[in-house]
């Protein structure tokens, strides 16, 4: 069997579960590890295999006692998958809490470990675990230099079935869809739980501007916006399942820094304007933006030099260079991660 872990944040589940749908084409048997707590719960709809969720707690900017509490549940929940791996087994994690006890697991069974990396400054559960790896799948060339140089594969990141599937509609088909008018379109997200920084900002940016937008608030943040739009042409969305309709009808947008989210920007050509989210462990998203800047293909400013009429220059300058902007930032979007991933497990597949 063919085990793949990540979640806790989208952005660690839905590369997981792109590689699934992957693994699935190629008929390839496999099941995937979450944790009960993370968002991969509450979208387990999507997942297409037997999913297992796991009582595990997040270790990062908790108290003490959650630490305690954390390092105990990651302990246990190893001990729980060990004797389910068979010596013949292979496991993928993504990183993030939620597959840190698969990857231990696979360690004490010596069962051969693959990692993905999907930020240009890795994570500790990547990091500590990439001793034990059999290969290190990373999306940024910048976070190469954290692993073993002889286990590093830049493969890209794996990206949704259904938000490749957005890449057939036109602009223009995608607008009538979400009733937009050929106006410029501005996307406002904050990764896939929002950030109520770019909220606030975008309402700022929507009341000044005659930009056109959808506002992807978030859950947690969508009460405060969800009637604050009356009269604007701005459709405004606490999550959607249906992004790669969203960035088909975007001309440009404001975000995080997250990495499945500049891959996706990056598949549609949407160029950005970046405001990393100052709190991402080891500034990560700051890194990840700059990679794209270096690119061409959109721009960085840091959360505490963004007010509102900086911003709207910035946004101004890559409305106006819409074309170049939108053509570097596709040369991110690596064409084939899965089929990458899957040549080089190709040498352990024969173990199944
Ligand atoms: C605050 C923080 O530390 N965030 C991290 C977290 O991000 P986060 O979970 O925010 O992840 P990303 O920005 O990488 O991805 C967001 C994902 O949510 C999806 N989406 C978003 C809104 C919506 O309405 N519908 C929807 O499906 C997007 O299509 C995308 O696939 O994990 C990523 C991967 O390790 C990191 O790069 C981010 O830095």
């Amino acid at each position: 069997m063919l085990y793949v872990a990540g979640g806790g944040t989208g952005g660690h589940f839905f590369p997981a579960l792109a590689l699934i749908e992957c693994l699935l084409e190629r008929e390839i048997p496999c099941k995937f590890v979450g944790a009960e707590r993370g968002i991969e719960r509450k979208l387990s709809h999507l997942l297409p295999v037997e999913g297992k969720f796991l009582k595990v707690y997040p270790f990062f900017g908790r108290s003490p006692v959650e630490k305690l509490r954390s390092l105990y549940s990651i302990f246990s929940s190893s001990l729980f998958l060990l004797p389910k791996l068979e010596r013949k087994d292979v496991s993928i994690i993504f990183g993030g809490y939620a597959s840190l006890p698969l990857g231990l697991a696979s360690v004490l069974r010596g069962t051969p470990l693959f990692l993905h990396e999907q930020n240009s400054i890795p994570s500790t559960t990547n990091q500590l675990l990439s001793r034990f790896a059999k290969r290190v799948f990373v999306s940024f060339e910048y976070s190469k230099k954290f692993f073993p140089k002889e286990k590093v594969v830049k493969t890209g990141l794996p990206v949704r079935r259904a938000l490749i599937d957005g890449l057939k509609l036109s602009k223009e088909q995608a607008r009538a869809l979400l009733n937009l008018s050929d106006k410029p379109t501005l996307l406002v997200m904050g990764g896939s739980q929002g950030a109520v920084f770019l909220n606030n900002l975008a309402f700022e940016i929507f009341k000044k501007t005659d930009f056109q937008g959808v506002h992807i608030t978030g859950e947690k943040d969508y009460e405060r916006f969800k009637d604050a739009y009356k009269n604007m042409p701005v459709l405004v969305l606490p999550f959607t399942e249906n992004m790669g309709l969203i960035y088909r009808a975007c001309d440009l947008a404001l975000s995080r820094a997250g990495a499945s989210t500049i891959t996706e920007l990056s598949l549609y050509g949407v160029p950005a304007l970046f405001v990393p989210f100052p709190h991402a462990i080891r500034d990560h998203q700051y890194y990840n933006a700059k990679e794209i800047e270096g690119l061409g293909g959109g721009l960085v400013i840091r959360q505490e030099e963004a007010e509102l009429n900086t911003v709207l220059k910035l946004l101004e300058k890559i409305l106006s260079n819409r074309e170049e902007f939108s053509k570097a930032i596709t040369r991110f979007a690596d064409q084939n991660p899965c089929e990458k991933i899957l040549n080089s497990l190709q040498e352990f597949l024969p173990r199944y």
